[in-house]
């Protein structure tokens, strides 16, 4: 379309963006004085809407759509327990009952307060502004500090007392609504790697999502924790996540990432099925470690490990000796529990600890791979490794309904 060939500006690059102009779109209909409406609704709306997911608002009993149904019936009412997504012709009453149901998504959206629970920050935490509405908390605590943004619950610094930063973060991060944060601890969940269907982004939906801060506690200095630490607490629910996404993993669930800063970092994702189903589930928490360089580095823990090797079509091999890289590296560890460690000749030895989690992944894309990344600087692959807690492949969780499990990394500088 010729460049300004409309009066308002608008081109044809967004054709049909009903999810973000559904209040213009329903306004336009009501003046427009139409008595009905052909659309489909998908189970993720009626999960999101139809009840209160954790810590938000109740709808009023005059919003909700029980026994909401299309016109050729059929379908089953979308209640709490999912019921029948339908597509079909909607008279005047289903009209005005998914009129009010958008508006109420809308009213219901997490203003920037919801995002931050009122929570009293400790006076060695504070919020900086972050990704979208989504605050940055940053730790400046006598144990350590550290930088988590509430978008992704996603840690993107952790320095001990008197150590350097022991996370990478590309100085090419992206740090916008929609885009993953290059480096940290990105959180894979609840899918690890490409959407088993093909349909949605890569490692799921929470690492680009806002997730509501839902505390902030300081705690003591004891035998556990030398020094102390600061406990930040974020959660997320499908009303949290952009539908479309939510609709890709129909799940009625409560994710919970806890990230205990002090002299160790500790980061918990904790997820509850609330739904009658079995929620199947892989996961990640994509530790970016700094080191010094990747080639002179090792990580030993993993020794006799049988792995997936991803940068040769999956082949089945069995680890010998400490992991070394002299490549690009992308390997699935099964079966694995055991602490690990990373280390360089005359540098420093993280160690990663961890728990609820069977899959250890070790990544480094090397410069080939990161060559086609926007957000990896040309010559910045060799300054990361990633070691990742995981749940993923052969490993992957079947968690039953009403159930809640946790996947744990610890990291400690030697
Ligand atoms: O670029 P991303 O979507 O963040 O994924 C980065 C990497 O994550 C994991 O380590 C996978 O095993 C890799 O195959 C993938 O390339």
């Amino acid at each position: 379309m010729r460049p300004g060939a409309i009066v308002d500006g608008s081109s044809g690059e967004v054709a049909c963006d009903h999810d973000h102009r559904y209040p213009e779109g329903v306004a336009l209909m009501r003046d427009l004085g139409v008595d009905a409406y052909r659309f489909s609704i998908g189970v993720d709306v009626g999960i999101a809407c139809n009840h209160a997911p954790r810590g938000r608002r109740p709808l009023t009993p005059s919003r909700r759509i029980d026994g909401l149904r299309p016109f050729n019936g059929g379908a089953a009412p979308i209640g709490r327990e999912g019921g029948t997504a339908g597509a079909g012709v909607w008279g005047p009453g289903a009209v005005a009952a998914a009129g009010a149901l958008l508006v109420d998504r809308w009213e219901n959206r997490p203003s920037r307060e919801e995002l931050v629970v009122p929570v009293t920050l400790p006076s060695t935490v504070r919020l900086e502004p972050g990704v979208g509405d989504a605050p940055l908390v940053v730790v400046e605590h006598p144990a350590a500090t550290a930088r988590v943004h509430a978008y992704g619950a996603h840690v993107v610094a952790w320095a001990p007392a008197g150590a350097r930063d022991a996370l990478w973060l590309s100085p090419d991060a992206v740090l916008a609504p929609g885009a993953a944060i290059r480096g940290g601890i990105p959180l894979c969940f609840p899918w690890f790697g490409p959407h088993p269907d093909g349909a949605g982004p890569a490692h799921g939906f929470a690492r680009t999502s806002a997730w509501r801060l839902v505390g902030a506690t300081e705690l003591p200095d004891d035998e556990q924790r030398p020094g102390g630490a600061i406990l930040l607490t974020f959660e997320l629910t499908p009303a949290d996540v952009d539908p479309a996404l939510a609709a890709l993993w129909p799940h009625d669930f409560t994710a919970r990432t806890e990230v205990e800063v002090g002299a160790s970092l500790t980061v918990s994702l904790t997820t509850t099925n609330h739904g009658g189903e079995p929620a199947d589930l892989t996961q990640a928490l994509h530790t970016y470690l700094a080191v010094d360089d990747v080639r002179r580095a090792r990580v030993d823990g993993l020794d006799g490990g049988p792995y997936l090797d991803k940068v040769d079509g999956d082949a089945r091999q069995v680890q010998d000796g400490p992991v070394l890289f002299t490549g690009p590296t992308d390997r699935v560890y099964r079966g694995t529990s055991a602490r690990l460690t990373v280390s360089e000749p005359g540098g420093r030895t993280l160690e990663v600890a961890k728990a609820g989690s069977r899959t250890t992944v070790v990544w480094n894309p090397w410069a080939e791979g990161a060559s086609g990344m926007r957000d990896v600087p040309d010559d910045a692959w060799p300054r990361f490794v990633c070691v990742e807690a995981a749940n993923a492949a052969d490993d992957a969780v079947r968690l039953p309904a009403g159930e809640t499990q946790t996947l744990m990394t610890r990291l400690t500088v030697l």
